[in-house]
């Protein structure tokens, strides 16, 4: 478990991470979501024990990292923002030397096969770090964090510069690895909170500003419950917006798309269902919305600046 109380890192008169309070279990996988600059990778340095706080308690696994900073290292699995590798090694030598480092001695080997054939370096294996791709480099930096089978993983940014193919990969394998172990990740997309985490936490500005799972986080958007309508062609919607129980609307210019706002947050779908067949309204798409993930990350931001 990873017990976090308070914890706050300044730089000279600025402060970066402000009094960060919370738990992690295992089996969680949690996104940190915030904008640029919010204090996510400053967070995850200091879990990682490569900065120290200035002030405020970090335990894991029942040790203090203040004490215990290299036993706790031994447990995690980190890939720092950007990936960085030594770059004039070939994959295979720089996996070697992060085997040797972690001490992996007679499992060296099989771990080595397996992360490759986890992250599918197979074909980059004698190739030097320097002239890998982006993605490839990152791939790299994902098996450098996993070789030695960690309970924890912190990734900053772990599909950061791959492509949707790699994305999706990426993210199966972070599925697949977090059943007992505990998984942190940063992340500017917010599809990938759904996607990935059971957990999302939203930093602005060093500060926590929200702790749940991404469907909690979906439901505080204004679009919760809404319900949205796309119409074969243009229609007068008239009738259907000044129902009693649609409180407000919205109409997408660039789509032709609908919005309708329920009052008094009620479950309007069957109404509006029912509307648009009694007055044969020639729609092609109705639906009631979960949330929109950029809405509220945009409204619980914007609170914090
Ligand atoms: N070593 C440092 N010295 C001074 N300021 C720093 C240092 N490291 C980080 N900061 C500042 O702390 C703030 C938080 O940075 P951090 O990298 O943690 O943000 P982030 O949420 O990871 O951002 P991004 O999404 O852009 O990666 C930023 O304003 C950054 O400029």
């Amino acid at each position: 478990m990873i017990s976090v109380k308070q914890l706050t890192k300044s730089f000279g008169g600025f402060t970066a991470v402000d009094q960060l309070s919370f738990e992690v279990q295992p089996g969680d996988i949690v996104g940190f979501l915030g904008p640029n600059g919010a204090g996510k990778s400053t967070t995850m340095k200091m879990l990682t024990g490569f900065l120290t706080p200035s002030s405020g308690q970090i335990e894991i696994n029942g040790l203090n990292i203040a004490d215990k900073r290299v036993a706790i290292q031994q447990q995690i699995g980190y890939l720092p923002e950007g990936a960085p590798a030594y770059n004039d090694m070939t994959v295979l030598q720089f996996l070697h030397f992060i085997a040797d480092i972690r001490g992996l001695g007679k499992d060296k080997q099989a771990r080595i096969d397996k992360v490759v054939e986890q992250v599918e370096l197979q074909d980059m294996l004698d190739r030097q770090i320097e002239h890998l791709s982006k993605g490839f480099k990152r791939r790299v930096g994902l098996a450098q964090a996993i070789i030695h089978d960690p309970a924890i993983l912190i990734l900053d940014e772990p599909t950061d510069g791959l492509d949707p193919n790699q994305k999706h990969q990426v993210r199966e394998l972070i599925q697949n690895l977090s059943q007992d172990k505990i998984v942190i990740i940063s992340t500017h997309i917010l599809e990938e909170v759904t996607a990935v985490c059971n957990r999302a936490m939203i930093i602005a500005d060093g500060q926590l500003h929200f702790d749940g799972t991404p469907e909690a986080l979906q439901r505080q958007s204004r679009y919760h419950k809404a319900v949205t309508v796309h119409f074969e062609h243009l229609t007068d919607i008239s009738g259907l917006t000044s129902m009693l129980c649609v409180e407000s609307f919205e109409v997408d210019r660039r789509t032709g798309r609908v919005t309708l706002f329920p009052a008094n947050e009620q479950d309007i779908l069957p109404l509006v269902s029912h509307y648009i067949q009694d007055h044969g309204l020639p729609i092609d798409t109705l639906y009631a919305e979960q949330g929109r993930l950029d809405d509220v990350f945009r409204q619980l931001t914007m609170e914090a600046n």
